[in-house]
């Protein structure tokens, strides 16, 4: 199977959400505490699938708000030398900052992040600042779940997805679930299967799923049991290093596996497999092409010290997808 997109779309991807700093320890195998130095790059997991995204060739573009200070103008101008338009991102006149996510290496298999999230400027956007010219004009809608936290990005972002499915462009929506911005669980649960539900493709751990449905221990199959009876036509549930599943409406299950690698950190995983694995199907390639794109990726950036910058080109996942065959 393959998904249909429309291809006398000017971008292939436009992401709305959050676009902000990473600051990733410099130090490795120690707890934060002991972190005394941190390098800084473009982070927020919409901004690095869309950088991803640009980084493999695809036309790529940004709904989201940012700060009028340096680190907003550090954003701005990383994704415009990756090629990403900015025009639609939005500078917030109001005070708010962007968030700032800190990550600690404690060792390969022991990293985690803190995120810095109050009144962050990306939850400020508008729905007024949302534009329908411009999403009429992709072919995919990525949006990712933590821009549904809270008002009035959720109410922006809910726009997004009908002005997207007005004028038929695939609405992906990427579970990114965050703790930290959300009000309660009964909230995030409401709100992520309401996207989930009006999506063409759903992408998340099996960890995210279980948040959407406000549950434990989930299954793969009532999961998609459930989706499929909305508007949904692929499913990816990722299992971690155990690897991933795309699940089609027609009835086809495909697996994809990890790509061992030296692991720097664990961080990055998600967003760069996401990039690879659109990159994927919007070239055209079937699903379980776009399943190694996206878990090559993924190792690649596990292998590095960012999420971003880290992104790999074609050439890079295809060689490791053709050493591993
Ligand atoms: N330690 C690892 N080594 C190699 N690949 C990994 C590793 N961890 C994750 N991946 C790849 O990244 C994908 C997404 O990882 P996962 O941890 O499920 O997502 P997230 O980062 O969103 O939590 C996995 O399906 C796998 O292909
Ligand atoms: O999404 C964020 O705001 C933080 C990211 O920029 C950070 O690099 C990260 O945690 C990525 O992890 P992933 O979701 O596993 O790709």
């Amino acid at each position: 199977m393959k998904i249909q997109f429309n291809n006398d779309r000017e971008y292939d991807i436009i992401a709305i959400g959050r676009a902000c700093i990473d600051l990733n320890a410099a130090e490795y195998n120690r707890p934060m505490e002991e972190t005394m130095t941190f390098i800084k790059y473009v982070g927020g997991s919409p901004a690095n699938i869309a950088i991803g995204g640009a980084k493999l060739g695809l036309k790529a573009g940004f709904i989201g708000k940012i700060s009028d200070d340096q680190h907003g103008r550090f954003i701005k101008k990383y994704m415009n030398d990756v090629g990403i338009d900015t025009s639609n991102i939005v500078v917030d006149k109001e005070g708010h900052k962007v968030g700032l996510t800190f990550t600690e290496i404690k060792s390969p298999e022991e990293c985690s992040i803190l995120m810095y999230r109050e009144e962050v400027a990306d939850l400020y956007l508008t729905p007024s600042e949302v534009n329908e010219n411009y999403i009429r004009k992709s072919k995919i809608l990525l949006v990712s779940g933590t821009a549904l936290a809270k008002s009035p990005s959720r109410e922006a972002v809910l726009k997004a997805v009908a002005l997207a499915k007005k004028n038929d462009v695939k609405v992906i929506f990427e579970l990114d679930y965050r703790p930290y911005s959300w009000a309660s669980a009964d909230e995030t649960a409401v709100y992520y299967s309401l996207v989930a539900e009006l999506a063409d493709v759903v992408i998340g751990t099996r960890d995210e799923y279980d948040v959407m449905e406000n549950r434990t221990d989930g299954k793969n199959e009532e999961t998609i049991n459930y989706l499929f009876n909305h508007s949904p036509e692929l499913i990816v549930i990722k299992h971690g290093v155990e690897g991933s599943y795309a699940y089609t409406k027609s009835g086809e299950t495909f697996k994809g596996q990890a790509y061992k690698t030296k692991v720097l950190k664990t961080f990055g995983a998600g967003d760069s497999y996401a990039s690879a694995f659109l990159y994927a199907l919007i070239t055209g390639k079937d699903i379980e092409t776009a399943l190694k794109f996206g878990s090559a990726s993924a190792s690649i950036v596990v292998s590095k010290h960012s999420s971003s910058e880290a992104m790999p080109t074609v050439e890079e996942i295809e060689e490791l997808i053709t050493v591993n065959a």
